[in-house]
């Protein structure tokens, strides 16, 4: 049997919702083995974000060259990376590494405010990052931070996607959690030809902790399985409604999705 194998580089959230454990909790549920490479201990909840400790550079490169240069990298994906520095390390072993299918994840901001990326960490993210990865997963206030746009309509999300997209990246898919829209979930794919959305119906809930993890970490884990961004994107949409409606309503304030909702839902339907 053919093992598929995913490494996130990403933050730890303690509280089990978003960051690395989402990360792997959504390898395992897609059947994807997963590695991961810390870059920053978080002491987090769903109250939110108590504290922040960083690793340093050289902690997070010997991660990777652990993995990489044992295990092997099928796919690979970067969430809340904090500084500058990171960056630029990360970047640069990716490079060393050729690794290819790079989705990238460019978390800034916790649900509940904290930051998790540094203000003079952006430009390095622009600069070392998206031109290495395959598909960008900004949410619609990182889209903004990213191209300096204001996003309110379908065509600014557009404009967006292509002013992303000439950055360096392959296929920029725009999230649409954030949208003000009482009914839909709108997610918009451009593969640099066409444009491509994903929708489904908006679920009226607090409870959306990692959210963002949870959908970039099942394109990741799907385009190690060699599925296209397009079906890798329907899959992982499918995936978090599911995680989403399966409400568990754990912690007191914005709670986590479930993420062995998916496979339950598939075998229901089947
Ligand atoms: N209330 C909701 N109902 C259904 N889907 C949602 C809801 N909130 C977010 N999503 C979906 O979850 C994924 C993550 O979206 P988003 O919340 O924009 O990202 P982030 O967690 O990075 O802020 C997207 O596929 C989005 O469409
Ligand atoms: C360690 C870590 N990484 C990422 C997020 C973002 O979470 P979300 O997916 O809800 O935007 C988080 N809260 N904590």
């Amino acid at each position: 049997m053919k093992v598929y194998k995913s490494l996130t580089i990403a933050g730890s959230d303690s509280g089990g919702g978003a960051g690395i454990q989402a990360d792997l909790k959504t390898f395992q549920e897609l059947g994807v083995f997963g590695t991961s490479a810390l870059t920053a201990v978080t002491a987090q909840n769903t109250m939110g974000v108590q504290d922040v400790f960083p690793l340093n550079p050289d902690q997070v490169i010997k991660q990777i060259h652990s993995v990489g240069s044992d295990i092997g990298v099928d796919s690979l994906k970067t969430g809340m990376l904090f500084s500058a520095e990171i960056i630029s390390a990360v970047a640069r072993t990716i490079r060393e590494f050729k690794w290819e299918k790079l989705v990238v994840d460019p978390v800034m901001i916790a649900k509940g405010g904290a930051s998790l990326l540094q203000q003079q960490a952006v430009a390095a993210l622009k600069q070392e990052l998206l031109p290495l990865a395959m598909v960008l997963t900004p949410n619609i206030p990182e889209a903004e931070v990213l191209t300096g746009l204001s996003i309110k309509s379908e065509e600014d999300k557009r404009e967006a996607a292509r002013k992303l997209h000439g950055m360096g990246v392959k296929n920029v898919l725009v999230k649409g959690g954030h949208e003000d829209d009482r009914y839909q979930a709108t997610d918009l794919l451009f593969d640099g030809d066409g444009f491509y959305t994903f929708q489904s119906r908006r679920i009226a809930t607090k409870n959306t902790h990692g959210t963002g993890c949870t959908f970039s970490a099942a394109i990741t884990a799907e385009l190690a399985k060699g599925a296209s961004i397009h079906d890798a994107a329907a899959t992982a949409k499918t995936l978090i409604q599911a995680a989403i409606e399966d409400d568990l309503n754990i912690g007191s304030g914005h709670g986590p999705t479930n993420h062995w909702a998916y496979n339950r839902k598939m075998k229901l339907n089947r």
